[in-house]
């Protein structure tokens, strides 16, 4: 029979002071990308939701445009809230530097939540060594770049690899080029928003079989927060969604996030989730005992009595 030790064991990674993995808290990360559409006060505001909610990070992406953008489109022109612009511009307009990021590891240290980025092109992982992250994430997109996936291992830093449009032989060279010790795996579906039909939550399950010396999570990208608390119940030991201040706000990524009442009933929902769930060993809980006394007809001697704590 297996043991509440056996069920509460398994691999466990460090995210700054904090363990993930089977047996610790779920880590929440809400994913700012680029929802902060380049204004610090967007940032810092959204620092403050999930703090409040009661995550355990906010996540960023940090591109170097002239290398993540391809060059047929840097002169393509758009619109946006800034007016008409260059595809190149848009993409510098969203990018925070330096100093903007050490204001955001000041706000975020002063709300006592952890931050770290998603780095799309090696530069992006240099710039963001000058911060004392305690991780680096690869987005789903980035999986099949082993450049990128060789310069962060170099960093010995917790590596987060999401999964999504990746085939199972794409992730297990991305596993070997990372190597396995540093880093969590998120199951992913890289679809915005993403459609319950598509979120195939058993994946969870799949990765934990191939890959038992690795922490699963989940990075979600659906619309409500059923499937997430679903991956939490799957086992998923590391959670991530995006966040918004706004769904209606101008971005892509907008409208697949979670506003700020949201994304506190999510947090709540987690830790009562794991809270059930449990070590899977049978007991009897003192409070049942005096159901016992009451409904059951046929006692059994060796039952435990009342005022007992039962096992
Ligand atoms: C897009 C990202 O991740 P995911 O693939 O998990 O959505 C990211 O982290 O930038």
């Amino acid at each position: 029979m297996t043991t509440s030790a056996q069920l509460l064991q398994g691999p466990t990674r460090r995210l700054g002071d904090r363990v993930v993995g089977p047996g610790h808290p779920v880590y929440i990360t809400g994913e700012i990308g680029i929802n902060h559409n380049g204004e610090l006060a967007n940032a810092f505001a959204l620092i403050d939701q999930a703090a409040a909610a009661g995550c355990d990070a906010v996540k960023f992406q940090k591109r170097t445009p002239e290398i993540c953008t391809p060059r047929d489109q840097w002169d393509i022109e758009r619109d946006t809230p800034w007016g008409r612009m260059t595809y190149i511009d848009y993409r510098h307009r969203v990018e925070f530097d330096a100093d903007d990021y050490r204001q955001i590891d000041e706000h975020a240290r002063a709300r006592g939540i952890a931050w770290f980025a998603s780095p799309w092109d090696v530069e992006a992982v240099d710039f963001l060594e000058q911060f004392d992250v305690p991780a680096h994430k690869v987005a789903s997109a980035s999986l099949t770049d082993d450049e990128l996936l060789r310069r962060l291992r170099a960093t010995g830093r917790t590596i987060i690899l999401s999964t999504g449009m990746s085939t199972p032989k794409q992730i297990r060279h991305a596993v070997e080029v990372l190597g396995s010790e540093n880093i969590v795996m998120c199951h992913a579906t890289s679809t915005y928003p993403a459609k319950p039909t598509e979120l195939n939550l058993r994946m969870i399950h799949t990765l934990q079989s191939e890959f038992p010396n690795v922490p699963i999570g989940y990075s979600g990208h659906e619309t409500g927060l059923q499937t997430t608390l679903a991956a939490v119940a799957l086992g998923a030991v590391f959670v991530e969604r995006h966040i918004t201040l706004d769904r209606a706000m101008w971005g892509s990524d907008q409208s697949a996030s979670v506003e700020p009442p949201g994304l506190q009933r999510l947090v709540r929902d987690v830790r009562i989730i794991t809270e059930s769930l449990g070590d899977g060993v049978k007991k009897i809980y003192d409070g049942e005992l005096a159901a016992m006394k009451k409904l059951r007809r046929v006692q059994d001697s060796s039952e435990p009595q009342l005022a007992s704590t039962g096992s």
